[in-house]
């Protein structure tokens, strides 16, 4: 349900699985990994495509509520892009389930297992293009590096498959929609262990990219612990975002800036205390953690944040980042303006902020040689980089 947001990709996470093989208590796509259960992460990985994809999650029929409380977790603010429907008894089945709700526009329909929670966001977007470049369906696939064996009920060898021939098949498989819905029509009720198949049985022609080695699908309580093992030290779980803010002086000597007062000095208009330092520095943090923008978290006009200062905004920050399991590492703000001069109580802003923002906020500030608003005195401008770590 895109709404009126146009999407040309959908991605279908199917977890509706009992995961008898992991044996936990809970359906395997709601069993927990480090904080986080794997619906969440195979979430979070699909929400930091850089550009909006319709998200169909398919669960257990005693477990909609709890997925959707996890899209509502995961995605505030765009559930119009997520829906919930309840799967069936095989995954065949729970990939139609899915299908059958994707909007009539998209055009590539993506097939996820929730089970392969640490996919990184780079293999959707990979599998997405390689979809829209060449028109076939296309799976990341991993080389076989062992000796493979054809055995008997007994385990008696029968004879060996050439691993260079064979590939390890993962997901998300990516197929043109209007021939994956074939596909899947004409197959019926009969049951495929993968989309790829359905797809190539119906005439589908499909290709491979690489995969990747972290996508590998938690089956049993082994794969549960070697992903915990991985999180200890994945490498791309940091992510650095950008904010620019820009307010114009106003009459009264009333500045806050950088978290702090400046008797004497002309005060920033705005809804809110006008601090362009502590409003960069919210945007940063947001947007490296996919979150959105200080706009549409706390709403330039809402009544609540009339005269509300940059610590009321940078907290909330910091508050929405825990929430969706973001740490920050560190900020840089610069702060673009004539006035006030700045260097004489940079310490003492550094150590205010970064105590709002619970790690190392530093500042500099320069001027534009008198060119633009800033160099006339009309205002001032701030830009941040921020750095946060995905937990
Ligand atoms: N009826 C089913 C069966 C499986 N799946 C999903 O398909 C993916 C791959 O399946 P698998 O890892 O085999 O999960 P389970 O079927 O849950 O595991 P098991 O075979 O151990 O019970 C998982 O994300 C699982 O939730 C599904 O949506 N509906
Ligand atoms: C889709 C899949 O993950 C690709 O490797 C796999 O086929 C799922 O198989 P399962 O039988 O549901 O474990």
């Amino acid at each position: 349900m895109s709404g009126d947001l146009h999407v040309s990709t959908a991605v279908i996470v199917v977890a509706a699985g009992s995961g008898t093989r992991l044996g936990a208590a809970l359906p395997k796509a709601f069993v927990d990994l480090a904080g986080q259960t794997l619906l969440e992460r195979s979430l979070r990985s699909i929400i930091l495509l850089p550009y909006p994809v319709q998200v169909v999650v398919v669960a257990p029929a005693d477990f909609v509520q709890d997925a959707q409380a996890i899209v509502h977790k995961v995605a505030p603010g765009l559930e119009s892009l997520v829906s919930v429907v309840t799967g069936g008894a095989t995954r065949h089945d729970s990939v139609a389930a899915g299908l059958a709700v994707v909007d009539a526009g998209v055009q590539v329909v993506l097939v996820h297992d929730a089970a392969r929670a640490l996919t990184p966001t780079s293999v959707f977007a990979d599998v997405d293009m390689a979809v829209q470049a060449t028109g076939a369906g296309v799976i990341p696939a991993l080389p076989v590096v062992d000796s493979l064996k054809q055995v008997d009920v007994t385990g008696g060898i029968l004879g060996i498959a050439d691993r260079e021939q064979l590939r390890i098949a993962q997901t998300p498989q990516g197929f043109p929609r209007a021939e994956l819905d074939a596909a899947y029509a004409a197959a019926g009720s009969a049951d495929f262990t993968d989309d790829a198949s359905v797809f190539a049985a119906n005439g589908g022609v499909m290709t491979t990219i690489p995969g990747d080695e972290v996508a590998f699908k938690i089956t049993t309580a082994w794969d549960l612990n070697r992903a915990h093992q991985v999180l200890g030290g994945i490498p791309d779980r940091h992510r650095v975002g950008t904010g620019i803010d820009v307010h114009a002086f106003g009459e009264n000597e009333n500045l806050w800036l950088a978290g702090l007062h400046w008797p004497g000095e002309k005060e920033l208009s705005g809804h809110s205390d006008g601090d362009a330092v502590a409003h960069a520095i919210c945007d940063a943090l947001l947007s490296a953690a996919g979150l959105g923008d200080i706009g549409s978290r706390f709403g330039t006009d809402d009544p609540a944040y009339a005269n509300a200062s940059g610590e009321v905004f940078i907290r909330g920050t910091v508050a929405l980042l825990e929430e969706n399991g973001f740490d920050p590492i560190n900020v840089s703000v610069q702060i673009v303006g004539n006035k006030p001069r700045f260097s004489p109580r940079r310490e003492e802003a550094q150590n205010v902020l970064s105590s709002w923002v619970g790690a190392p906020v530093t500042v500099s500030a320069t001027t534009t040689d008198g060119l633009g608003f800033t160099g006339r005195g009309e205002g001032i401008a701030a830009i941040a980089t921020a750095l946060v770590r995905q937990r």
